[in-house]
């Protein structure tokens, strides 16, 4: 099993990051980890602090001479702003002078759509401050670094995440786009908005300007790609072992992501059973899937397919052309104060969610195959995909059945169930 925590204000001195149950033998090293944090920063329409916040990490424990030693896996992430912080957000006494003027004055216009009304009314704050600064999505660059450890393991086990950006407000890339794949993404990091359609890429851009002009913010939804996975990780038995609903639960914490769709999703919902699902073909000796709507996930288990989940975030609640709000010192209308911040940040949290969907697989993986090394871990997979019996062996490839030569087959399939509903 693999447990993480994380810890740390947006401006305090660092980020916390823990991740325990990791098997020994995983190569890691602050590159690996640094790596992924640089994308996080990455995407046009992110405010000024990611041109300079420089996500400096240090690795506490869990890793000797570049690998994993099955202790708990501990890293410091420095926030670049804390200089600045300092006395805002001493963890001691301050006097009354520092909440008079600057960044220590005390934030009564809570910004609708963010933590701070409720986070004051829950917590027994008399500003936003508090609130937000644990709300605030600079805690993803914890998540980040701890996805970054998992996705070295579940790489090491052939298993590989991909992210990009499906659309950003109603400019949406083609659906019939194929898929990137992992040995193939650097032009994905490399487009501003993370997008594979360079025409889209560049609407998109537009998009996020023309926003910006505008004093709005703007959402928008990607999606993850998992390959390599073996089939059976999660079950159907009982409601929190279903791989779906753990990803659905991890990628719904990212703040400010509001649906999350596994496969086709809500499409599915629109389309008549018999194009909803993904039949199976014989080929080769082995059972092939002939689409993969369902995302790689059938009763809750990983089919052996791709994984695919999709998440739709809202648009940034610091709204420039500030919202609508209540000043509670004094009871007043006012407009919500507002800061530096996002336009959009969809590109960022495509690759939070591939941190989220890297942590939940690795768990789900251990729970199901065990072992405390690395070796032993494959092992346990290699064994149990041999002992699959031959005509329950499938593959990860899609076949197009029309490319296939079937024999007629009698249709059984609407014999007496047609009958039964007859009025
Ligand atoms: C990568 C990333 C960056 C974000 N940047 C901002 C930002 O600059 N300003 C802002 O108001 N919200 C930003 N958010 C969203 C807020 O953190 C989020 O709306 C807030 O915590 C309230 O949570 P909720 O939207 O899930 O209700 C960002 C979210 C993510 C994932
Ligand atoms: C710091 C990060 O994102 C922050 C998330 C965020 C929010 O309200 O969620 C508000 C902004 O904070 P600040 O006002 O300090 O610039 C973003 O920059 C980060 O992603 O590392």
């Amino acid at each position: 099993m693999l447990r993480w925590l994380t810890a740390g204000e947006s401006h305090g001195p660092e980020l916390l990051a823990l991740l325990e149950g990791v098997p020994a033998g995983v190569p890691i090293s602050i590159s690996d980890i640094q790596a992924d944090l640089a994308r996080r920063k990455l995407g046009y329409g992110r405010g000024g602090r990611m041109k300079f916040e420089q996500d400096e990490i240090t690795l506490s424990s869990g890793i000797r001479h570049g690998y994993t030693i099955g202790s708990p896996v501990g890293i410091r992430i420095q926030n670049t702003e804390w200089p600045k912080w300092t006395e805002v957000m001493s963890p001691e006494p301050v006097g009354e002078e520092v909440f008079e003027t600057g960044r220590g004055r005390r934030l009564t216009r809570p910004r609708p759509g963010h933590a701070d009304l409720v986070g004051m009314q829950k917590y027994g704050f008399d500003e936003a401050r508090p609130a937000l600064e644990r709300a605030s999505a600079r805690e993803t660059a914890a998540r980040v670094a701890l996805g970054a450890v998992a996705k070295k393991f579940l790489a090491e086990l052939g298993i590989r995440t991909v992210s990009h950006t499906l659309a950003i407000g109603d400019v949406r890339a083609p659906e019939d786009a194929a898929w990137p794949v992992p040995d193939d993404v650097d032009y994905l990091d490399k487009d501003p908005v993370r997008c594979l359609d360079a025409e889209t890429s560049a609407a998109m851009v537009t998009k996020i300007d023309e926003t910006r002009h505008s004093g709005d913010t703007i959402g928008g939804v990607t999606e993850v790609l998992v390959y390599g996975l073996p089939p059976g990780i999660g079950s159907y038995v009982h409601w929190d072992r279903r791989l779906d609903s753990r990803l659905a639960g991890a990628l719904m914490s990212i703040q400010a992501i509001k649906s999350v769709e596994i496969g086709d999703g809500l499409e599915t919902t629109r389309r008549p059973g018999s194009q909803a699902h993904d039949p199976l073909y014989a080929v080769d000796g082995k059972i092939h899937r002939s689409a993969d709507r369902a995302g790689g996930i059938e009763g809750g288990m990983t089919t052996g397919t791709v994984l695919r989940a999709r998440v739709g975030m809202k648009p940034i609640a610091t709204v420039p052309h500030a919202l609508h709000t209540v000043d509670v010192a004094t009871g007043e209308n006012a407009t919500a104060f507002h800061q530096r911040s996002d336009v959009c940040a969809v590109p960022a949290s495509g690759v939070v969610a591939e941190a989220m969907v890297a942590l939940v697989l690795a768990n789900s993986l251990l729970e199901k195959f065990g072992g405390d090394s690395l070796a032993e871990v494959q092992r346990n997979i290699d064994s149990f995909l041999a002992a699959i019996p031959s005509t329950l062996q499938t593959s990860e490839e899609l076949v197009d059945p029309s490319s296939l030569e079937l024999d007629t087959i009698e249709d059984t399939s609407m014999g007496d169930s047609r009958s039964e509903w007859k009025v």
